[in-house]
């Protein structure tokens, strides 16, 4: 199953730079290790604010919140998910597979 994600990163006003940046490299080694086993297919940052829209293909929505509880920075970060359903319009599609006949 296939869901869209905004994920948008709030850190707290007092938290020092060290921190952020222990916490920014925790969660690109998390990201990463999902990136190779296929479970996050794509992420990209939303222009001029720290979020991003990210898509995950996982078999359900308990796969999927266990995934976003481990990230490092869940505290600090808001989600919004989006299910996808394959488009019938769709010519090319790198994420579903072809229907069977
Ligand atoms: O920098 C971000 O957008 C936050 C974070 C969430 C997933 C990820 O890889 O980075």
């Amino acid at each position: 199953m296939l869901f869209l994600a905004r994920m948008d990163v709030r850190f707290p006003e007092s938290m020092d730079a060290q921190t952020k940046a222990d916490y920014q490299a925790q969660e690109k080694s998390y990201s990463a290790d999902l990136q190779r086993r296929g479970v996050l297919k794509g992420i990209w940052r939303v222009v001029g604010e720290y979020a991003n829209y990210s898509i995950y293909d996982v078999d359900g929505h308990d796969e999927l919140h266990a995934i976003f509880q481990g990230f490092p920075m869940f505290p600090y970060m808001k989600v919004q998910v989006t299910p996808l359903a394959q488009h019938p319009n769709a010519t090319a599609d790198e994420f579903f597979a072809p229907p069977s006949t």
